[in-house]
């Protein structure tokens, strides 16, 4: 298992407990593993809920989901005050049902108990059940209109839905795109609110009021009716503090996704994102109007056995054969970065699992930019140019590692054959390459420098670049490539998401992980690379300086590129 129940469920709390009417909120979990396990915590966890919830709102909590919270914000040194004792109640609680999650995980079955008098979800589980085959399971958990469903402090709780779409091994799924596609489909029939927030099973909510607050765009008088979504920026909650995976993203979530958001034509990011629904189900008309007398279905008298036998028929893996489903166009689209983060996640803490996530990024924006909504030609006339072009900086990764390998791999050769490739350094064409370096770098750093971040995290991210670009993207790029040509098949790697401990001791301290073995030829790239310009350096340096076969003023900037890469390859060995 890759992702583990309990950080699952910690998403699904935060989500549960935003300050927000709980009978217009419900939350979906998506469970494209199908695993029983995953239902037994979310059953768990709306145990626990009725506890959770009203415990937040008591006291204001600021960390919505416990995880976090009990690991920052609360504190047993304080007095023994009405709030210090709930603390020490609801903490004794989280750590029963985690324990009981835990070692259910560990033993791979839900407690047989359970699954016998607990629940009736669970006879939708046989032996047969695989994660690739199996019918679609939706189970109401929580009903937000049952009565008898409210929490300790007599209020109502939101809805909670679990489901596990069709799989079917002859049916190609679409992964996380098909995933949510059966959410909005299976949400339209049991709850249908008019706007969708979509969040990673390793993301949580970290402010309360956030769907308050971004529901001011979308009620905006004069400006709201046109925008589709909100995207917030993926913050993560473990990065170090010089970031040696380059993982933060800062200068990416400050300033380029702002700047594009500028347009009005801010980038859909996968997760952190608060969508209209009309938007996503295609409906457009060129006068709209916002309509707010949305008939929510959680009124209606079906009963939850009904809701769930009608929303299966939505969960299929058929579904969308042949329908029109995913058209529209017209809208806008925003980019917030609110001061407090909104949303964090986790990022990758070994090396070959953020080259995994930067190969499966890379290949994923490729297809894009191959495909029919390519910016430049589907967007042509519909959003600005500059907005094409910065998409296309996402977008292009992959085939940008092309001449990237060049500028790694063809001067150490050149120097090591005496064949000079850029003008000496006294020539003055020798200044349009020092300014294109001397700039971007320049740029690079201050922009970093001025996100408050140290400059070893600067350096740390060029080194991280040059290995994605050497390794992550290369690869990206032939597998897009051979896809296209039909020669194998789309895919989804998720990353791994359970960390040993001494895998986290280790990215604590800042040590470079390669992981397991299954990127080996990744690292082999990045040795090859390293190893070559070391003997191009040092060959270059001998034929001028012991053989004297040529000037070294020839190849001043060669030496410097090929030291820069080496230096760089060699520490992070
Ligand atoms: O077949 C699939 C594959 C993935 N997921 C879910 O998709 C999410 C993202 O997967 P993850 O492996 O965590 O990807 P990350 O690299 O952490 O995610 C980033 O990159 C993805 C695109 O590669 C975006 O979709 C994500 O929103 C973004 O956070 C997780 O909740 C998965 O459970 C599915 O539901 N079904
Ligand atoms: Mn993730």
């Amino acid at each position: 298992m890759l992702e583990a129940p309990c950080m699952v469920i910690n998403s699904v709390l935060s989500a549960m407990a935003f300050n927000y009417p709980a009978n217009k909120l419900s939350v979906y979990l998506s469970d494209d593993g199908g695993s029983d396990l995953t239902f037994y915590a979310l059953l768990r966890a709306s145990i626990f809920s009725k506890h959770w919830l009203p415990f937040c709102s008591r006291f204001n909590v600021q960390h919505r989901s416990p995880e976090p919270f009990f690991a920052t914000q609360y504190s047993t040194t304080s007095n023994n005050t009405h709030y210090s004792q709930a603390c020490l109640f609801i903490k004794k609680l989280y750590e029963e049902m985690k324990n009981e999650i835990e070692s259910a995980v560990a033993k791979g079955k839900v407690p047989e108990s359970y699954m016998r008098n607990e629940h009736v979800g669970f006879s939708e589980w046989n032996p047969k059940t695989t994660k690739q085959d199996h019918h679609p399971i939706v189970q109401i958990v929580i009903d937000g209109r049952d009565k008898d469903a409210v929490d300790e402090d007599g209020f109502q709780p939101p809805t909670l839905v679990y489901l596990s779409r069709e799989k079917r091994p002859n049916y190609p799924h679409h992964f996380k795109a098909g995933a949510i596609n059966a959410l909005i489909r299976v949400s339209s029939e049991i709850s249908n609110a008019p706007f969708i927030l979509n969040l990673d099973c390793d993301m949580c909510s970290n402010n309360a009021d956030t769907i308050k607050e971004v529901l001011c765009f979308f009620l905006d008088q004069t400006k709201g009716h046109d925008i589709a979504y909100v995207q917030f920026p993926q913050w993560f909650h473990n990065i170090t503090k010089n970031d040696h995976y380059g993982n933060s993203c800062v200068v990416t979530n400050k300033f380029e996704l702002a700047g594009i958001s500028g347009y009005g034509a801010a980038m859909f990011c996968g997760t952190g994102c608060l969508h209209r629904r009309e938007s996503l189900s295609g409906a457009y008309l060129r006068d709209y109007k916002a309509k707010w007398d949305f008939k929510s279905k959680t009124i209606n008298n079906r009963t939850v056995h009904e809701l769930n036998q009608a929303s299966k028929a939505l969960a299929t893996c058929t579904y969308e054969e042949g329908t029109q489903w995913g058209k529209g166009r017209g809208w806008k689209s925003i980019y917030y970065n609110p001061e407090r983060k909104a949303f964090v996640g986790v990022a990758p803490t070994t090396l070959d699992v953020a080259f995994v996530q930067h190969k499966r990024w890379s290949e994923g924006t490729f297809q894009i930019f191959l495909s029919k909504y390519c910016p430049f030609i589907y967007g042509h006339g519909k959003i600005h140019l500059g907005v094409q072009m910065g998409y296309c900086v996402y977008l292009l990764w992959a085939p940008m590692s092309l001449p990237f390998l060049c500028y790694v791999i063809v001067p150490p050769i050149c120097l090591l054959h005496g064949i000079p490739l850029f003008p000496k350094l006294s020539s003055i064409w020798v200044l349009p390459f020092a300014y294109a370096f001397l700039a971007t770098y320049g740029y690079s750093l201050c922009e970093y420098l001025s996100c408050g971040h140290p400059a070893k995290g600067w350096w740390n991210l060029q080194r991280i670049k040059l290995m994605h670009r050497t390794t992550s993207y290369f690869f990206g790029f032939i597998d897009t490539v051979t896809k296209q040509l039909g020669l194998s098949q789309t895919n989804f790697a998720i990353t791994d998401k359970v960390v040993t401990e001494d895998v986290q001791t280790r990215y604590e301290q800042e040590v470079i992980d390669f992981g397991g073995s299954s990127n080996s030829i990744m690292l082999i790239i990045l040795a090859t690379v390293a190893l070559l310009n070391l003997f191009g350096l040092v060959g270059g340096i001998k034929r001028i300086l012991v053989d004297m076969e040529f000037s070294s003023s020839q190849f001043v900037v060669q030496i410097a590129l090929s030291s820069l890469v080496a230096m760089i390859n060699c520490m992070s060995c």
